[in-house]
């Protein structure tokens, strides 16, 4: 896939050092010589005049107090989350999401938060709901319970010390009051606040010029229409969202066309939480990064908002940058993510031809510590919503600063995706004697990845439509996490709601893992969920180099743990997913409405129960390299895995004659 060359330039590449100058300085990138240049490169933090750790250390002790009410645009992974926690650790903020979206804001205010991460759930109790003085700690800092970080005594205080290692058992006689609300009122919610983070949405064009490859700014762009009206007169104003180098600029023109003379400072205060360790990540985060002008007020707004952070994050991991320099890093951050990750894939395809096994290689390689081990699992590639359009954004910033060397080689970065995706289709076609005419096949993980119930870029969408287009009898579909409602309705908008079985198609939901692989020709393990791995469970998570997920946070019964918590709101009479649960009626579906709660059982499935249940030979395809294949051929399938040399038609096959 080619981006189209872009005809004109992204708005911010063409701005010359004239205009720079013509800039408040305030958003102006300075470089170390104190010229105004374009001059996007990261630079350490206590050089040309960025805060160092005790500069900033004092900077934050003499504007900590300004903080007192934060506005967070956009209720979604992002916004949600990272507001929970900035309201967990900061209980004298209030802290306020809003978003356009009704329906999020909705489910964000009742028992049905519109997203799955891993001890959100308690946090948002905590902080949406606020506590009652009167229970003990024991249960939040029993193991599992919050992952063991957070004593009363600090739920109530919010001073949680730095993370898992600060512990106290104490009994608290503090109230907690809530001070996290969801609305839509966002002109409310923008002209009260000091600090306004821009958390909204940036996806890849999908049209126009630089379709395919350019950052979609038309949300950003609009909520900064917004902030600029109704923004007090010296907010800070925070992107949040992942954007183009440059956008400061954006953002400050925008602020001097409808508020001219009024100073407002603008910070780039990028976001590295991954999608189903969010909570964790946020809590444990390795950097902050704060990009600010290189003037006494942006220094001064930096340390604003670092203070917020190091209410929890010691302040050696808050590193400051000039602006450009912290857009470009969440960019580069990502590419790099996805670099590795295609670099494996490649690898794979090379050990699938000649016997080598991907893993093996992986660890030898990883054990270099100038390599490292984490992010080099093969197998069906990235998805998500970040790796590939931030990836996309790089390619189209070199291609507008005609570098096109740069954009083709971080364009075969998503190629080598591509590939890797669709190898595992490929090895389907190869084991069912290339028809899947009247067969059944399942696919295990419908989410981007585990733990999480994020869809977006899911390699599970790209397999199903491709086993489609075979014609196979049915695709049963199934996800520890993701709903069969929510999967049938992403299913019907991506594929085409005739695939589903309620309209004639082959694609049934599943939220029962036994009925989904049921009298099955072949099962596709498509996202790496621990509930689907058969090796030792001590290995889980760590076992091949993904990183393991130490936010395993056990919220069953969270309720009754945290017995002091105020309630929570109770539904409407009409609420949708009260109703959902109730009904074992979902179209296309057989029935039940998933397994999409907190404290779901993570138990893992009866391989040799489904081994009865599937159809001969028993073709078992581990898109992610997470079965331990000899145990699976022990109980008697037959087991693909991309790299990794031991499956049967590699043995059939000699070195050379590559599945792909
Ligand atoms: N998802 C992740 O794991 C992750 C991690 C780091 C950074 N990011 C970046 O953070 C940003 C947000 O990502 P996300 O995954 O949270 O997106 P999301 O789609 O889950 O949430 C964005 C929210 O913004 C809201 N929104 C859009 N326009 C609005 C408007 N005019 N007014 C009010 N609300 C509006 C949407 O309704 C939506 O609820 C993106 O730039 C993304 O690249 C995402
Ligand atoms: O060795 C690996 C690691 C990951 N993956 C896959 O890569 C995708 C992305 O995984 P991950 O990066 O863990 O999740 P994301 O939520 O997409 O997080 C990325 O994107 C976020 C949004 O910008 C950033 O904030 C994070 O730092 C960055 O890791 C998933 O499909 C994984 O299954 C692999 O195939 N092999």
């Amino acid at each position: 896939m080619i981006p189209q060359t872009p005809t004109t330039p992204l708005p911010f590449s063409a701005i010359d050092a004239e205009d720079i100058a013509a800039l408040d300085d305030s958003t102006a990138p300075t470089t170390p010589d104190g010229s105004s240049s374009f001059s996007p490169n990261l630079r350490p933090q206590d050089d040309a005049g960025y805060l160092n750790v005790s500069s900033l250390s004092t900077a934050i002790a003499a504007t900590a107090p300004t903080v007192r009410n934060i506005c967070c645009i956009g209720a979604g992974f992002v916004g949600g989350p990272t507001a929970a926690v900035i309201a967990l650790h900061n209980p004298h903020i209030r802290v306020t999401v809003v978003d356009k979206d009704e329906n999020r804001i909705r489910r964000w205010n009742s028992k049905h938060p519109p997203i799955y991460e891993p001890g959100l759930h308690d946090i948002l109790r905590i902080v949406r709901d606020g506590s009652g003085p009167s229970a003990t700690n024991d249960e939040l800092t029993k193991p599992g319970g919050l992952d063991g970080v957070f004593p009363r005594e600090a739920v109530s205080s919010g001073n949680y010390g730095e993370g898992r290692h600060a512990r106290v058992q104490t009994k608290s006689d503090v109230a907690r009051q809530p001070n996290l609300v969801f609305t839509t009122d966002l002109a409310k919610c923008v002209s009260e606040a000091d600090v306004i983070l821009i958390a909204v949405n940036t996806p890849t064009k999908t049209r126009g010029n630089g379709a395919g490859s350019a950052t979609d700014m038309a949300a950003f762009e609009a909520v900064t229409a917004l902030v600029a009206r109704h923004a007090s007169p010296g907010a800070i104003i925070v992107e949040k969202s992942t954007v183009p180098c440059r956008t400061a600029q954006l953002v400050q023109s925008m602020l001097a066309l409808y508020r001219p003379g009024v100073q407002f400072q603008v910070l780039s205060n990028p976001e590295f939480l991954a999608a189903g360790t969010a909570i964790n990540d946020l809590l444990h985060a390795d950097r902050i990064l704060i990009g600010s002008s290189n003037t006494a007020a942006g220094h001064k707004a930096a340390a604003a908002l670092a203070s917020v952070y190091a209410s929890w994050i010691p302040p050696a991991r808050i590193i400051t940058t000039n602006l450009f320099s912290s857009e470009l890093a969440k960019l580069v951050a990502n590419s790099m993510l996805a670099q590795r990750i295609s670099s494996i894939n490649s690898i794979a395809a090379v050990c699938d031809a000649t016997g080598a096994d991907v893993d093996e290689v992986a660890r030898a390689v990883g054990a270099d510590p100038r390599i490292g081990g984490k992010f080099l699992k093969a197998g069906i590639g990235f998805g998500g919503s970040c790796l590939k359009k931030d990836v996309l954004s790089l390619v189209y910033l070199a291609e507008t600063l005609v570098l096109p060397e740069v954009a083709r080689y971080w364009l075969a970065v998503v190629e080598m995706n591509e590939f890797a995706r669709s190898r595992l289709v490929s090895r389907v076609l190869r084991c069912l004697n290339n028809t899947l005419a009247g067969k059944k096949v399942t696919v295990l993980g419908f989410a981007f990845k585990k733990d999480t119930n994020d869809t977006r870029e899911s390699p599970a969408l790209d397999i199903i439509r491709a086993l489609e287009k075979e014609g196979p009898d049915t695709i049963a579909v199934y996800d520890p996490v993701c709903t069969p409602t929510q999967m049938a309705e992403q299913i019907g908008r991506f594929a085409g709601s005739h695939v589903l079985r309620a309209n004639g198609g082959p694609v049934v939901v599943h939220s029962d893992v036994y009925s989904a692989c049921q009298g099955s020709d072949a099962v596709l393990i498509t996202t790496e969920f621990d509930e689907f791995k058969n090796g030792p469970v001590e290995a889980d998570g760590v076992a091949g180099g993904l990183e393991a997920n130490p936010s395993q946070i056990s919220t069953s019964d969270a309720d009754d743990h945290l017995s002091s918590l105020n309630p929570v709101p109770p539904c409407d009479e009409d609420c949708p997913e009260c109703q959902a649960e109730d009904s074992s009626a979902v179209t296309g579906t057989d029935g039940g409405v998933g397994n999409g709660a907190d404290g779901r059982d993570k138990a893992r499935v009866d391989w040799t129960r489904i081994y009865y249940d599937m159809k001969q030979p028993h073709w078992i395809l581990d898109g992610r390299g997470i079965l331990d294949i000899a145990r699976m051929e022990k109980i008697g399938f037959r087991v693909e895995s991309i790299g990794r040399p031991s499956g049967q038609l590699a043995k059939s096959s000699p070195p050379g004659n590559s599945w792909c």
